[in-house]
């Protein structure tokens, strides 16, 4: 375990993936953190399996590779909270844990990054798109099932890296999380809710701590807590525990207020994107703390209404990116 800077007596330790992603989000949380609070806070950089192992994420047979070291930290003292990116966290609570703050979300979106400016509608047939992610190859495959799909991983350089190089044509990666690392530069087309929801919680932040502590010594924390991204995030990472789905899975899923009302718009795709099930359902809704068992109703229903509709037996059976079915034919 190493330290950013020597620590300084009295501040709270923030344990942190070393990922320039992870700590530049840290970062930013540490500093709303001291703004609001007077709490100084120091990073504590620490490895995840999900950093350093060369297995395909979709191979490692479970959900929050990333999350488990920082949450040992967590429950052994190490540090005192931990930030991490929403959509990375498991639905099911965590022995012990809590969430002290979800923090007020950035651009939801995904984000193309092809090679010559192109956008996805004028990437040519047979183009190498590299994702690793099933739910953004369930989505763009309904929209291009011309094109090839390639599972690849790494972090947002590595991937971007992939495209600059020809290995691949164009990757897709969260806007948000591009902005994190600096690299807009690199975004060719940016692509709204319509063509791909994004992730359950993408662009939001979760501080992680201790129970016994988040109503005693932490208390502070909720000072970087957003109701309505809360509420949102829900009514997202609802649907994705009742379709029993893990964070790779093929389901968007995405809750926004309008007019006093929660939105929440969810999709279940098949990897080969022939097979889709997306419904839409919203709910009056103040935007206040006590709404949280609505927003969690609201995700529920609307999960449910998809189940009916066969959401579950895709989940269940997605299909391998880049496998079997295959790219379309047509163009
Ligand atoms: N799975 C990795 C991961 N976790 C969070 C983000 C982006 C930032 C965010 O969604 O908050 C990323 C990279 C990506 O999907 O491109």
């Amino acid at each position: 375990m190493s330290t950013e800077d020597a620590r300084r007596p009295g501040a709270a330790r923030l344990g942190t993936r070393r990922s320039t992603m992870a700590t530049t989000q840290s970062r930013l949380v540490a500093d709303a953190v001291t703004e609001r609070t007077g709490v100084p806070v120091d990073l504590e950089l620490i490895t995840s399996f999900g950093d350093t192992t060369r297995a395909h994420l979709t191979q490692l047979g479970g959900t929050g590779v990333f999350v488990s070291a920082l949450r040992d930290a967590l429950l052994d003292g190490g540090v005192d909270f931990a930030v991490h990116s929403l959509k990375d966290l498991p639905t099911a609570p965590a022995e012990g844990l809590v969430l002290a703050a979800v923090t007020e979300r950035d651009d939801p979106r995904d984000a193309l990054c092809a090679r010559d400016g192109l956008t996805l509608d004028a990437l040519p047939a047979g183009a190498r798109v590299g994702t690793g992610s099933p739910r953004r190859v369930a989505q763009l495959a309904a929209h291009r099932p011309d094109l090839a799909y390639v599972p690849i991983r790494g972090n947002a350089e590595t991937r971007l890296g992939k495209a600059a190089s020809g290995e691949v044509d164009a990757v897709v990666l969260a806007y948000a999380g591009l902005v994190r690392v600096g690299r807009l530069d690199a975004v060719t087309d940016v692509l709204d809710a319509d063509r791909v929801l994004p992730a359950p919680g993408q662009g939001a932040l979760a501080v992680e701590c201790r129970a016994d502590r988040a109503g005693a010594d932490l208390s502070y924390l909720s000072s970087v807590d957003h109701t309505a991204t809360r509420l949102a995030v829900t009514a997202e990472r609802t649907v994705l525990a009742e379709l029993e789905a893990g964070c790779h899975a093929p389901v968007g899923a995405f809750a926004r207020f309008e007019h006093g009302r929660l939105r929440l718009t969810a999709a279940v795709a098949s990897t080969d994107g022939a097979q889709q099930v997306r419904a839409e359902r919203t709910a009056e809704l103040e935007v206040a703390p006590a709404s949280q068992k609505a927003a969690a109703d609201l995700g529920r229903e609307l999960a449910r209404s998809m189940i009916a509709d066969g959401a579950d037996r895709i989940v269940a059976d997605p299909g391998e990116i880049g496998g079997a079915a295959g790219p379309g034919a047509g163009a």
